[in-house]
């Protein structure tokens, strides 16, 4: 490998297969390796592009040092073998496989959207809808596989990819140290050392993993080998309560961990049981934006039967309702977007107060005691003017900071993104005009500029989608917004999140209106208005007090004063442009 620089100077690293022809010539071609994406117990894996042709590849690079032992290098040629055999829709394809004096390259097609490991846990556990459209693409390509007397030994969630366009694709063909890490998918047959054991120990895993996609976790779980071994073994494993999934997908489940393999169901037993075939179709692939979310009311729709369709129960992840007539068409809701697609790492969180917490009538809902107090510190303004700024806060938010930014949709129903590259984007939402906010040069200010949502300028199409992304991630549950929210839109007065910062225990939001906004994990949330000096206070229950900023920190309300105490360190630290803190627990 040559490392080099470039004219910004980055450091560039090419690496070169040598391809000597018949006539003694030597022939060089030269991929340039690119961003790391994950390292196995072998390998390190790169996007790398082929110079020549400009496609975008992965690169398993496997140093031949770690190949001393006769077995791994045995391992590595039959992974080699059989993948290089393999062409699926949902098989990862083999490009290519080249070495030089110090590694092996293998070529493959890029997956850039991680594995269905890192999506549950980014997501913790998927819909039923989500879980059928996965099921139906790793059958396909275990019947190629089994068709093709190949057993994979090894399905796992991490061996799930995705690529760009959403498609699964199943990968890693070499199986290597059986035992090397958590059994938490092998089937008991292949734990007691049966011999011969054979398809249904990857029906066995199938079942796994459709339980570890519904139910966040891996059925046979605990902290160590043994007592998974032990669990697997006598098939010992139950539903949690507090996960609710549909009697079809339990009885699916509870069919293919059989100990006996026999007993398991075939490939396409699974396809035609009542959990992957009880109306409606399953979509081919997911939307873009499930990474993040769950698919919205209205992209699970088109999949519904259409008495199904109407019904109000959609909000309900239960979802068992789909036939397993794949829909032909792609109903990728991020579909312009797909450009966008880099890797993708880290976390997911939304917050969202119920309807029944929609912010209270100012006058009703500060004490009479509080209320004086706050007269005669002589700050207090037209009653009404208060009302209006003091309640525009953030109701529901989304940190995708991971890959685009941070989407949130405020009480006076106005979304906004403030993009990874600090730009931000507001949309008023009744105009369906937006404000675009960028710092130009060296201003101290950010730039307004202001676009209607039909016509704006091509450079910000990417951001206008993620937007009307975000918006109908975060408008789903139509509860949150009522009409009298938009009316309290004032389209002078635009509010945007202009800076925010979260630590393990809370969220912060600084808004334009001057307040500063911290919702905690337990709930619980203090909004500050420096401006009208009020501090407000959401409790667990949902319940809001307001309190003069004067007096709040001695405030009898110990919990709240503690976390506005903590909201005083958090602000601190985001004035001064610490982003990156984690403060003690507020408690
Ligand atoms: N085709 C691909 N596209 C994108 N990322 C990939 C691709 N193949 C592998 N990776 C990523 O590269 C990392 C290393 O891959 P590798 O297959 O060596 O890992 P592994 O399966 O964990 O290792 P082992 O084979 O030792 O179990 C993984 O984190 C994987 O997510």
């Amino acid at each position: 490998m040559d490392e080099n620089n470039n004219q910004d100077g980055e450091q560039i690293i090419i690496f070169e297969e040598k391809i000597t022809k018949v006539n003694g010539e030597v022939a060089i071609k030269r991929y340039q390796r690119g961003k790391f994406l994950g390292k196995g117990g072998f390998a390190k894996c790169y996007e790398a592009t082929n110079l020549e042709n400009k496609k975008v590849l992965a690169a398993k690079i496997i140093a031949k040092s770690s190949l001393t032992r006769n077995r791994a290098r045995q391992k590595l040629v039959s992974e080699i073998k059989i993948h290089k055999s393999l062409q699926n829709s949902n098989v990862v394809q083999f490009e290519h496989v080249f070495e030089d004096h110090e590694n092996v390259y293998i070529l493959l097609e890029l997956c850039c959207n991680q594995t269905l490991n890192e999506l549950i846990k980014r997501r913790k556990r998927l819909t039923e809808i989500e879980v059928q459209c996965y099921v139906a693409q790793m059958i396909n390509a275990l019947k190629y596989l089994h068709n093709n007397n190949v057993i994979h030994r090894d399905l796992k969630l991490g061996n799930l990819f995705l690529n760009k366009n959403m498609e699964l694709k199943l990968g890693d063909f070499g199986k290597r140290e059986l035992f090397a890490e958590l059994p938490n998918y092998i089937a008991p047959e292949v734990l007691d050392g049966k011999v011969g054991h054979s398809f249904e120990v990857d029906v066995w895993s199938l079942g796994v993993i459709i339980y570890a996609m519904l139910i966040g976790k891996p059925p046979f779980e605990t902290p160590d080998v043994k007592s998974t071994y032990k669990k697997i073994k006598l098939n010992q494993y139950s539903f949690p309560d507090q996960v609710q999934i549909s009697d079809n997908a339990k009885q699916l489940i509870q069919k293919i961990l059989v100990l006996e393999p026999n007993k398991r169901p075939t490939l396409d037993e699974i396809m035609a049981h009542s959990f992957m075939n009880s109306g409606g179709t399953i979509p081919k692939v997911l939307p873009l934006s499930t990474l993040a979310c769950p698919p919205s009311i209205q992209y699970n729709k088109q999949f519904q039967q259409p008495s199904r369709a109407s019904e109000t129960a959609q909000s309900n992840p239960k979802m068992a309702t789909v036939r397993p007539n794949i829909s032909s068409e792609r109903q990728d809701q991020f579909g312009a977007t797909s450009g966008l697609n880099t890797g993708y790492n880290g976390g997911y969180n939304s917050s969202q107060r119920p309807s029944s917490q929609k912010p209270q009538d100012f006058k009703q809902s500060v004490s009479t005691k509080s209320l004086n107090q706050f007269y005669t510190s002589g700050t207090l303004q037209n009653q009404q003017s208060i009302k209006q700024k003091y309640e525009i806060f953030v109701r529901r938010w989304v940190d995708y900071s991971s890959k685009y930014g941070l989407g949130y949709l405020l009480s006076n129903g106005a979304t906004g993104v403030f993009f990874n590259d600090s730009t931000k984007i507001i949309l008023d939402p009744k105009t369906q005009e937006f404000e675009y906010l960028e710092r130009k040069g060296t201003d101290k200010q950010d730039a307004i500029e202001k676009f209607s949502i039909n016509s704006y300028p091509k450079e910000l199409q990417k951001k206008v989608t993620l937007l009307q992304h975000f918006k109908s991630y975060l408008d789903a549950d139509s509860k949150t917004i009522t009409s009298s929210d938009t009316n309290d839109y004032d389209p002078f007065q635009s509010v945007y999140v202009k800076k925010w910062m979260k630590t393990r225990h809370a969220i912060m939001f600084r808004l334009s209106n001057k307040i500063v906004q911290v919702n905690f994990t337990d709930k619980t949330e203090i909004i500050l208005s420096s401006e009208n000096k009020l501090v407000t206070y959401v409790n667990k229950l949902g319940e809001r007090s307001h309190y003069p900023l004067a007096t709040a920190l001695d405030s009898q309300n110990q919990e709240m004063a503690k976390r506005l105490k903590y909201t005083k360190e958090i602000l601190t630290h985001m004035l001064n442009g610490n982003t990156n803190v984690d403060i003690r627990n507020p408690e």
